[in-house]
């Protein structure tokens, strides 16, 4: 019989693919907007994608979902999609268009990205390269102003990149509209996690609860504000989303040693918080490589940490 150690592990990709789409509300939309949506239709939108929703939780201002594959945030006039594995989130962009003109909302703003894929060759097209991803987004939003632009930041020798389309018909993206100072969102991606840490991740002897898992792994205390709705995989894995005002968290761990990777996305959040913030994620997560996308009204710096 063959020892467990040499059995072979499938690769999961935690790397997301993002979704972020703004609508402008028509003569006749409801003031609830996209959050008029029923489930059965936002369950139709993710089949699309290739995934489904494990558990959601809701406040006054938006609806998150924690997926199979990571989450899905609602408000009136926008959603975050972020989704993983070898998931198809542009397949669900002409059905949230459809969805949304029925509810008279139009496009104003939408914004696609990733960072580089940690096992690209296991993607299905269009992923399989960003050209192909693009020429997608502009068969279906190329309308939007001039056109839409793509951009790839990083270093190409070494690393992790990330991967940004924007389609826009206003200009600037809804952060650099809205009056606040508390316009900064960060996401940072970590690969190589420590293995004592990432086995706080695991349904092993010791799990507790999902909750439990919140606490004990200092997830709780990162966002000690925030309602957190949270869910631990079978047999490991593990996703939560935060809500605090109309401010969503997400932290999605992949804990399998083969192909480990954690995410983190902070939005809502102001200038002077970031570099504490993101200091708390490295020191909680002690993971080898750290990559942060930190993007706000006036800027989108890219950095190796
Ligand atoms: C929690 S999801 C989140 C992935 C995420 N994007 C990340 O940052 O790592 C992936 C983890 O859950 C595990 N998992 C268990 N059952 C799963 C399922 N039905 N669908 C997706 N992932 C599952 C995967 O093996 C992997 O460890």
């Amino acid at each position: 019989m063959e020892s467990e150690s040499v059995l072979p592990c499938p690769l999961f990709e935690g790397s997301e693919k993002r979704l972020a789409a703004e609508f402008s509300f028509g003569a006749a939309s409801r003031v609830e907007g996209l959050r008029a949506l029923r489930r059965g239709q936002i369950d139709a939108l993710l089949h699309q994608a290739a995934c489904c929703i494990v558990s959601c939780r809701s406040n006054e201002e938006f609806d998150a979902y924690v997926l199979s594959e990571s989450s899905l945030f609602v408000y009136p006039d926008r959603l975050v999609l972020k989704t993983c594995g070898t998931t198809a989130l542009l397949a669900a962009v002409p059905m949230l268009l459809d969805l949304a003109a029925s509810l008279d909302m139009r496009p104003s703003n939408f914004k696609y990205s990733r960072a580089s894929f940690l096992f690209p060759e296991k993607q299905p097209d269009p992923y399989l390269s960003f050209e192909h991803e693009v020429a997608f987004l502009e068969a279906h939003l190329g309308h939007l102003g001039g056109g839409g632009n793509a951009y790839v930041l990083g270093d190409a020798l070494h690393g992790l990149r990330w991967h940004v389309y924007v389609a826009s018909d206003c200009g600037w993206p809804a952060a650099a509209r809205r009056d606040s100072s508390a316009d900064h969102s960060i996401e940072v991606c970590m690969t190589d996690l420590c293995p004592v840490k990432a086995a706080q991740f695991f349904r092993g002897d010791t799990f507790v609860s999902a909750r439990r898992t919140t606490a004990n792994t200092g997830i709780a205390d990162l966002l000690p504000a925030a309602d957190i709705d949270e869910y631990v995989f079978e047999p490991c894995g593990y996703s939560m989303n935060g809500l605090q005002g109309d401010a969503f968290s997400t932290i999605h761990v992949t804990p399998e040693a083969i192909c480990s990777y954690a995410s983190v996305e902070l939005t809502g959040c102001a200038q002077e918080d970031v570099a504490a913030f993101v200091a708390k994620v490295r020191c909680s997560s002690c993971a080898s490589c750290v990559k942060l996308f930190h993007y706000s009204a006036c800027s989108a710096p890219f950095c190796n940490l």
